[in-house]
């Protein structure tokens, strides 16, 4: 196992309880998303992990060591390890590449410009090799950051938020070279986001925190297809939710329902249509069955009256 928590408890404030007897392993070689809300305790769970923060009670071993806190370890950090914060503390004065290059040895100086190259292309900024940080963007110093912590091949790497700052078409580029040089690697990773669909193709694992506890602990399908409860559906987008009375009244399989999942067909429920709205590749609709308001989507617009399986 490369890294396990073992009944953690842990509070930002005397009146808060976070972490209370928290559980977690984690395997080689795998990339996981930590998921759940804004609060819920992603950065703070990846904080501990790396050993910048003092718990009350448990413990966190990684790759067969017991990780420690501040107080016990004055230079926080592992050497198997890497953290990329949501704040990307770069060496302002110094280039891209020497930033990049940091924790690169510097016996071999082609080597080593070798790898900062490489790097640097993972991450989509090779012009800015010579720049400042001063001059970059805040999403292009997140890739600076992300290259950096690649540069020292971690066992484990911890992104916070990785993509938060970078846009849309940046990222895909980004996100499907980044996955691809971990796995590459063998660099195991955790990767916290609230924006589970844009990393769900490569993930292996899903771990959803709510409220500091660990609610659901899957590979992505299960995750997707059997959400725990309401919280862990709703990371997935929109979500239709029925109660059990409800879901026995329709005689339904699941309580739990996706906009793409409620089809239109010739048999089926009888609807009454209340929206119907374009949204780019597909049509955002309101509909009402017996008075429960569903949202479906559909390629085309859709009026009056229909029928629909689910
Ligand atoms: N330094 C701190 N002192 C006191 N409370 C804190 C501190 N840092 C975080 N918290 C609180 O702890 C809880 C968990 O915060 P955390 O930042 O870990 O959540 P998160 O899931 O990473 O959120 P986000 O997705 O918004 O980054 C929140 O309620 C937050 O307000």
């Amino acid at each position: 196992m490369l890294l396990e928590i073992k009944n953690l408890f842990f509070s930002h404030r005397s009146d808060q309880k976070l972490f209370q007897n928290f559980n977690l392993k984690v395997e080689e070689g795998k990339i996981i998303a930590l998921a759940g809300e804004s609060g819920c305790g992603k950065s703070t769970l990846l904080n501990l992990i790396y050993g910048l923060l003092d718990w009350d009670n448990g413990e966190i071993i990684f790759d067969g060591k017991p990780i420690l806190g501040p107080k016990q370890n004055l230079v926080p950090g592992e050497e198997n390890m890497k953290l990329v914060a949501q704040n990307y503390d770069l060496m302002p004065y110094s280039t891209v590449a020497d930033n990049v290059g940091k924790f690169i040895s510097n016996i071999n100086l082609d080597e080593k410009k070798e790898k900062v190259q490489e790097l640097l292309k993972v991450v989509g900024l090779e012009e800015f090799e010579y720049t400042l940080p001063k001059y970059l963007s805040g999403g292009q110093m997140q890739r600076v950051a992300i290259a950096r912590s690649l540069s020292v091949m971690p066992k484990l790497l911890l992104l916070d938020e990785p993509f938060s700052n970078i846009d849309f078409s940046r990222k895909i580029e980004l996100r499907e070279r980044l996955f691809n040089y971990v796995r590459e690697k063998n660099i195991s990773l955790i990767i916290s986001t609230h924006e589970i669909q844009e990393v769900m193709p490569w993930l292996d694992q899903i771990i959803v925190l709510q409220e500091g506890r660990l609610i659901q602990n899957d590979n992505a399908e299960e995750t997707f297809n059997n959400p725990y409860n309401q919280y862990v559906a709703a990371l997935f987008g929109e979500v239709n939710v029925f109660t059990d009375e409800e879901k026995s009244n329709n005689n339904l399989s699941k309580n739990f329902w996706y906009p793409h999942e409620i089809k239109i067909s010739t048999e089926g429920k009888e609807v009454e249509v209340l929206e119907s709205r374009f949204a780019g590749s597909y049509y955002w609709n309101k509909i009402s069955l017996q008075g429960k308001n569903l949202i479906i989507y559909t390629p085309e617009k859709i009026q009056g009256n229909l029928k629909i399986d689910i």
